[in-house]
């Protein structure tokens, strides 16, 4: 794990969206497309603000989240929303989007037909990973009912509902998530830092983060 500490959160989002686009760019003078997976909850709108307006070929660049709640686009929780708000606009309008939210009542319903469609995209070309306090990344939650499903299986997307999610979610599997070319994690506070550095001492069983964090670069600023 690489570990890259910021002045301050300004700085660190503009400095991440020009290094995601950076990687973005090179996968695509090589590759057909680009897959970019992205977190969704209250860290990364910053970055997708910048991110948006960068001078990319777009149309060949696939996006997906790590991981949806399950509710529609109207509710405030929504990562697709904030998606389609914050990244799918400006010249990243022209991007491909891979949904992982279709309306049904739960995830399980729509599992299959969200997996196909996941599975031409994979691996993923450059991740962003978000995570919680309570060292959740994606939506792999400790003491999430599909726990070691999500950190041991080989499906590509889990259903699961966890003490810590008010609603049933649906998330890249630990295996889709490492299988990543290249990895990022954004974090912002000391509560955040210090949860990560508890992590590393710990199972992902009980740290979901600790199964991804070899190979992964860690970006924070503490404000
Ligand atoms: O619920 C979620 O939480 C994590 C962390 O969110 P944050 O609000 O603490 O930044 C996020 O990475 C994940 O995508 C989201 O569904």
């Amino acid at each position: 794990m690489k570990f890259i500490d910021y002045p301050d959160s300004d700085m660190m989002m503009m400095d991440l969206a020009n290094v995601l686009a950076g990687e973005l760019e090179n996968t695509l003078l090589t590759h057909d497309f680009a897959s970019f997976a992205v977190p969704g909850g209250t860290t990364p709108g910053p970055i997708f603000d910048v991110l948006c307006a960068a001078d990319l070929d777009w149309s060949r660049v696939h996006v997906m989240l790590t991981d949806e709640r399950w509710v529609p686009e109207t509710s405030d929780r929504s990562n697709t929303r904030l998606l389609r708000e914050r990244l799918l606009t400006n010249r990243a309008a022209k991007a491909v989007y891979v949904p992982l939210y279709a309306d049904a009542e739960t995830p399980e319903e729509k599992l299959s037909e969200l997996s196909d469609a996941l599975a031409p995209e994979l691996p993923i070309s450059v991740m962003l990973l978000g995570m919680g306090a309570d060292m959740h990344t994606a939506s792999i939650f400790p003491g999430a009912d599909q726990l070691d499903h999500a950190l041991n299986g080989d499906d590509l997307l889990v259903a699961m509902r966890a003490p810590g999610a008010p609603e049933p979610r649906i998330t890249l599997s630990a295996n889709v998530l490492r299988g990543a070319m290249s990895r990022h994690l954004v974090i912002v506070g000391n509560e955040k830092r210090a949860a990560l550095e508890r992590a590393q001492g710990m199972l992902p069983e009980e740290a979901p983060i600790a199964a991804i964090l070899p190979g992964t670069t860690v970006h924070w600023a503490e404000s």
